[in-house]
């Protein structure tokens, strides 16, 4: 039985769905294993330059399984503690794994995004959201610290330190509306799925290695200490795509033909 699905939309495109609607989704191991295998796999194809992340059901994802009986796999000889971290270890992965990929990962949330599952959409680049769609950091409701899986690195950096904090310390339902006010989404679309297929073909149209390092810097920007520190390395990353490839000159020729660009990331100077 998998719990996972991959679907090849439009060229370009993948899309991973998590599919274990019955339990709306949750972080299982049986569930996030695939998960990360698949998105480590879907990295290393090249003819994929954008990925959807989706849930299956009325659910994007309700955060770590809280009804799996007995222990989970691998973990024989680890006493209780072992393997909670051994499941926070693989959780981890999961989010940091998204971070790695070169391609832009996109979080369609169809519906509840609870504790690990808003955590997930938040480390995708772009979420966009279901009329449907709801956020909630459970980790507080749980009696735990809502910070888990990088939220209190990813939240305050996606809606603002007081958003943030509101949503961390009462657990409360954050509605798609709202999320989408905050900046916690993008978009709000109905369908959903299909709004992000969209996106992700549009990224797939356009020059791959300046996707994959508007990414990297991306990420890199957002974690660097100063604007002045970081502007010479995006400066680099552009000299190196400018030096490299002939697709600056393209979309120069396009735009006074009046026509899409035409870009070929494999021309070596
Ligand atoms: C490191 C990470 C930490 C964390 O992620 S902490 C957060 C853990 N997650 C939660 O606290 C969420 C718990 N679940 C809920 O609050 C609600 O559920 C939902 C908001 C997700 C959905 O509510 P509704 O639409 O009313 O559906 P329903 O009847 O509660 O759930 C449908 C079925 O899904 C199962 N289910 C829901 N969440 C989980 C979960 N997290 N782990 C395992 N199963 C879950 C239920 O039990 C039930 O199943 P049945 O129909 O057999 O009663």
């Amino acid at each position: 039985m998998s719990y996972v699905s991959i679907d090849r939309p439009v060229d370009g495109v993948a899309v991973l769905t998590l599919d274990r609607p019955e339990r709306m989704n949750a972080m299982s191991f049986d569930v996030m294993v695939p998960v990360r295998d698949q998105l480590v796999a879907l990295g290393h194809d090249n003819s994929v330059r954008a990925i959807v992340i989706t849930g299956a059901g009325r659910a994007f994802c309700a955060g770590a399984d809280q009804e799996s009986a007995g222990r989970p796999p691998h973990t024989e000889g680890l006493a209780r503690p072992g393997y909670a971290l051994r499941s926070l270890d693989l959780l981890e992965d999961v989010i940091g794994t998204i971070r790695r990929l070169h391609q832009p990962v996109i979080a369609a949330v169809n519906g509840a995004a609870i504790g690990g599952g808003l955590c997930l959409a938040l480390a995708c680049e772009i979420r966009i959201a279901s009329p449907a769609a709801y956020f909630r950091a459970a980790g507080i409701n749980n009696g735990l610290t809502a910070s888990e899986l990088g939220l209190s690195y990813l939240l305050p950096r996606a809606v603002g330190s007081s958003h943030a904090a509101d949503l961390m310390f009462t657990g409360r339902d954050l509605m798609a509306e709202e999320a989408a006010r905050i900046g916690l989404v993008s978009r709000l679309a109905d369908p959903v799925l299909e709004e992000a297929i969209a996106i992700g073909a549009r990224i797939a149209e356009l020059s791959q290695p300046g996707i994959e390092l508007t990414k990297k810097s991306l990420h890199a920007g957002t974690a660097a200490g100063s604007m002045e520190s970081y502007m010479p390395v995006e400066g680099i990353g552009q000299l190196y795509l400018r030096l490299l490839t002939d697709n600056f000159e393209e979309a120069t020729r396009a735009r006074k033909e009046g026509r899409p660009a035409r870009f070929r990331d494999d021309l070596p100077r």
